[in-house]
């Protein structure tokens, strides 16, 4: 008895040792970053800032970050970690362009993703591989997303599109009614990936209770509700073997986890027969795959074509195939439906703005009641009313990095470090996690101008301050970094602008939006999403607005 306890307090002396020790050596190697100004640690030994980055109500915390420190400011991570965050244009332009194989996806988040979606328990989609396969993978999904397939994808946006305006229609039949926009859009934005991306319906607009829906519609709560539990993953990924940590997700007494286990799995079985089912309509020709929803169209088919022409080693494997499907509908859905809320509510609160789009939209139907992919990229003052919104409310606010090797970063402005002398450049240590806020970077009055931070769709229609184009922001979408640039660009943003303007020359010329007494506040988050002040259940999205026939 007494030996077992003194191999245990071996044990602890060891494990404390090691402990300190990695943390002296982090601490060396990130000396320099001590010298970059910002907040002192909360929390020396556990989480330091990673709360106030992340919580829901984190938008002041990085709001005053940019106040006080400028365009780059030092923070801490778990353990004493040192973490930069920067909205830096010429930064953010070597962090997802320039030097974007250094500036990785976290450990973190690409273990835990690789669990938690991928059932093969391998880096098997696109957003969580990286280097040859990410690259390759990238190329063979980009023409799924390019304008030619677009146009084809118009006529299956309008079609459900049609299904949400005629239950609006008879929700406000009687008169004025308050109505939860946010759930309705993200009933809309499920719908649009489902048929349009995966050519599968989850019959949303028809009442059916779709076991993928829900798994999906779960698996978001879920896994942010697991979000600081997810910074272990690296190391217990690297201790247990796949099977193990998988018999341990599911046994333990830890519900949420089982739970995301269960979800992950039903995702994924789903994924299979759907892909299952195209595939035996593929092999009965085209007259078959014509008849499926989405006409044949969709993403997935299209890639499922294309992979019987091309030759078996340049093309997705099936298992690849497959796991895209469940990313699509994870990176596909909420980021849709934000900015949908985001516009609905932003027209709501300016009438004057909302009353111009429909001239312009319902001018644009005289010649046709379905507008074309065409016709809906030359409407001008629909896309100054994405843009601004998209700019000024960016769905993903910022996004975490983390450096493969050291890297010095060049700053457009210069900071003064704490010792007052200006600096340029920044060394960033290999293994340095760098969270980009794609939200501060958006709305820099250096670049946007004194009115950065108001809401002005009519900038677009001038031409823009020459800063702008000074800034030389490399973003893939109106000089933003919206869905940021580089080759880990959001491969859907095209898709998602789409989307965007079907559902507004739809919504907009029959329906009126406005405000309700309620306080809307928008929760930070991998995905922002409005909230009603007060209100309880944090991860189900609210809106409400008052509807009503035009
Ligand atoms: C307003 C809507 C959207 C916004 C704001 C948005 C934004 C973003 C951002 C910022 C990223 C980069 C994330 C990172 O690297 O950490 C990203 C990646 C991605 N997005 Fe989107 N997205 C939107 C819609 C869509 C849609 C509709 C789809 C699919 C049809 C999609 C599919 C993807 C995929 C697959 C990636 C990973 C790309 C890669 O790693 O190569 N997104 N998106």
């Amino acid at each position: 008895m007494f030996s077992l306890f003194v191999v245990a307090a071996y044990a602890l002396v060891a494990l404390a040792g090691a402990a300190s020790l990695t943390f002296l050596r982090r601490r060396f190697r990130q000396r320099n970053l001590l010298k970059i100004p910002g907040p002192s640690n909360p929390s020396l030994f556990w989480e330091g800032h990673w709360h106030h980055i992340f919580n829901p109500y984190a938008y002041p915390f990085h709001e005053g970050l940019y106040k006080t420190y400028g365009k780059v400011a030092r923070v801490y991570g778990f353990f004493g970690d040192i973490q930069l965050v920067i909205s830096d244009p010429k930064a953010c332009n070597n962090i997802f362009v320039k030097d974007q194989p250094i500036f990785e996806m976290t450990e973190a988040f690409l273990r835990y993703g690789s669990h938690f979606l991928s059932v093969p328990w391998t880096y098997t989609y696109i957003a969580t591989n990286r280097g040859a396969q990410h690259r390759m993978q990238r190329k063979l999904l980009n023409p799924a997303f390019n304008i030619k397939h677009m146009r084809h994808m118009t006529p299956i946006f309008h079609r459900v599109t049609k299904q949400l305006r005629e239950n609006l229609w008879s929700i406000v039949s009687n008169g004025p009614e308050e109505i939860n926009v946010a759930d309705w859009m993200g009933r809309l934005a499920l719908e649009l990936i489902g048929q349009a991306g995966l050519g599968y319906s989850f019959g949303i607009f028809e009442g059916r209770d779709d076991e993928y829906c829900r798994a999906l519609k779960e698996w978001i709560p879920t896994s942010s509700s697991l979000a600081v539990s997810r910074n272990m993953f690296p190391y217990v990924d690297r201790i247990f073997h796949p099977k193990v940590l998988k018999f341990l997700g599911r046994t333990l007494p830890w519900p949420k986890l089982n739970h995301l286990i269960d979800l992950a799995e039903t995702l994924n079985s789903t994924s299979r027969d759907i892909h299952e089912a195209k595939k035996r309509l593929l092999e009965l020709g085209d007259d078959a795959t014509v008849k499926q929803v989405g006409d044949g169209n969709d993403i997935i088919s299209l890639l499922m074509r294309a992979r019987l022409a091309e030759p078996e080693d340049i093309q997705l494997s099936e298992e690849e195939l497959v796991a895209q499907m469940a990313v699509f509908l994870i990176a596909g859905t909420d980021t849709t439906s934000s900015a949908l809320s985001r516009i609905l509510q932003l027209l709501s609160l300016h009438p004057d703005v909302q009353d111009k789009l429909r001239k312009e939209l319902k001018a644009a139907h005289e010649d046709n009641e379905e507008l074309t992919h065409d016709q809906l990229v030359s409407l001008p003052f629909l896309e100054a009313v994405c843009r601004e919104t998209l700019r000024l409310y960016a769905p993903v606010p910022g996004v975490m990095r983390t450096t493969r090797s050291d890297v010095v970063l060049p700053l457009s402005t210069p900071i003064r470090d704490v010792d007052g002398r200006e600096v340029h450049e920044i060394f960033v240590p290999k293994n340095t996690n760098v969270f980009a806020q794609i939200y501060n970077l958006n709305r820099d009055p250096s670049i946007w101008g004194a009115d950065a931070a108001e809401w002005k769709p009519e900038r677009w229609l001038a031409p823009l301050p020459q800063s702008v184009a000074d800034a030389n922001i490399q973003g893939v979408y109106a000089n933003t970094m919206t869905f940021i640039g580089g080759t880990r660009a959001c491969i859907g943003f095209k898709f998602s602008q789409l989307e965007m303007k079907v559902v507004l020359s739809q919504i907009i010329p029959i329906f009126q939006f406005a405000p309700t007494e309620a306080e809307i506040v928008w929760r930070f988050g991998i995905i922002s999403t409005p909230s009603v002040k007060g209100s309880v259940g944090t991860f189900h999205s609210k809106l409400p607005m008052i509807v009503s026939r035009v």
